[in-house]
């Protein structure tokens, strides 16, 4: 994508193309689209991480709480968005065993327990 055609998009096309950058928090795109126009993908991607660098450290625990787990009840019930259920099949996490699908959640489990967020990585290489 071009960034012309970024920077023409008005706000409801560019949330609808953006929104899930940070997957479940449009408002960041949101945001970022008040900041056009940008040189090139590289600068729009600039402006995302300024915006979440400058959160205060309960607004960056809020973008990994709106994370779903890994392999988690969102993937069994079919509710992910897009693109989590991508990166969650392209991890193989759609095809574990039920012992490694029991063995991640209790990881998981331990993981927001101790942490108080969940355990979020890019699962897609
Ligand atoms: N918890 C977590 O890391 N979730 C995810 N990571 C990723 O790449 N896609 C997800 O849904």
């Amino acid at each position: 994508m071009d960034i012309e055609k970024v920077n023409s998009m008005d706000f409801g096309e560019f949330v609808d193309v953006f929104g899930n950058v940070i997957e479940r928090c449009p408002l960041i795109a949101a945001a970022v689209w008040s900041q056009r126009p940008f040189s090139d993908l590289e600068d729009l991607k600039k402006h995302f991480f300024a915006f979440i660098d400058a959160l205060p450290q309960s607004g960056q625990e809020g973008i990994l709480r709106c994370h779903p787990d890994l392999a988690g009840s969102e993937l069994r019930r079919g509710t992910l968005t897009a693109e989590s259920q991508r990166e969650q099949s392209a991890a193989g996490l759609t095809s574990l065993g039920a012992e490694e699908r029991l063995r991640l959640a209790e990881l998981n489990a331990q993981y927001r327990a101790r942490f108080g967020f969940p355990f979020v990585l890019a699962a897609r290489f």
